[in-house]
């Protein structure tokens, strides 16, 4: 069973008609951008932003409108991963290095849909590496003081070379850390000079649907957090 395409195609019907969307990023996601490019195919008007390149090109290709940041206003819904759900609905995100702009597009939607497989939820997060968004500007000494959190950060790499983000920044990857408390760990990171932004994705998911291996679903919704009016 493709729990990711189960997840991701229950949430594009959520999606209705005159909407703006924030098109995530990922391979649970890429199912989202999919089925949302075959209900504008059969006449459903929706213009969208994008939170990477990638899922840029994907919507483009599909024939998903994607719109100038400026004429947005409020997005109505944004559809995206995760790479670890906890039981509050907090999540880590960034495995594949767009969590900035992920945030971004987040921050500005009434309603934030995670979409995941049943393997990525979890009691404490942690397990997945937390990734970090660095600025390349004397990044070993931003490293240095993920290190002094005890963090274990690791500079991620590809082809030999530091990996860059959509953003032009790299990415340090923190193992082994359990993750009791999000929301002070978010506030420690972001208080690092040379940190741009980290995963931990706290009390911004309004629904999370997982998809489940025996083919059925389920949807969390966070009832403590009303859609959000952005502007
Ligand atoms: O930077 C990548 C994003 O945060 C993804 O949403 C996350 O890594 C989940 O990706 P996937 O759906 O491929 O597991």
């Amino acid at each position: 069973m493709n729990t990711k395409k189960l997840a991701a195609e229950r949430a594009v019907e959520a999606i209705e008609e005159g909407m703006t969307v924030g098109l995530g990023t990922g391979s649970t996601a890429y199912f989202a951008i999919e089925r949302l490019g075959q209900r504008v195919k059969e006449g459903l008007n929706v213009r969208a932003v994008a939170t990477s390149k990638r899922s840029e090109e994907q919507a483009l290709a599909l024939g998903i409108p994607i719109v100038p940041f400026a004429e947005v206003g409020q997005i109505d819904m944004t559809i995206d991963g995760a790479d670890e759900v906890d039981r509050n609905l907090q999540l880590i995100k960034g495995g594949g290095g767009a969590l900035l702009r992920e945030k971004i597009v987040a921050a500005r939607s009434a309603k934030m849909f995670v979409v995941v497989g049943e393997d990525k939820m979890v009691d404490t997060l942690g397990a997945f590496p937390l990734p970090v968004e660095i600025v390349p500007f004397a990044h070993e000494w931003t490293l240095d003081a993920l290190k002094a959190l005890q963090l274990n950060p690791g500079l991620r790499m590809e082809d030999g070379e530091p990996y860059v983000t959509d953003n032009g920044n790299y990415i340090a990857d923190c193992r082994g850390v359990s993750i009791d408390d999000p929301a002070s760990l978010h506030a420690e990171l972001n208080a690092i000079p040379g940190v741009v932004e980290n995963g931990l994705f706290v009390e911004m998911a309004h629904t999370v649907v997982v998809g489940r291996e025996d083919g059925s679903l389920d949807l969390f919704t966070r009832s403590s957090l009303p859609p959000k009016s952005v502007l």
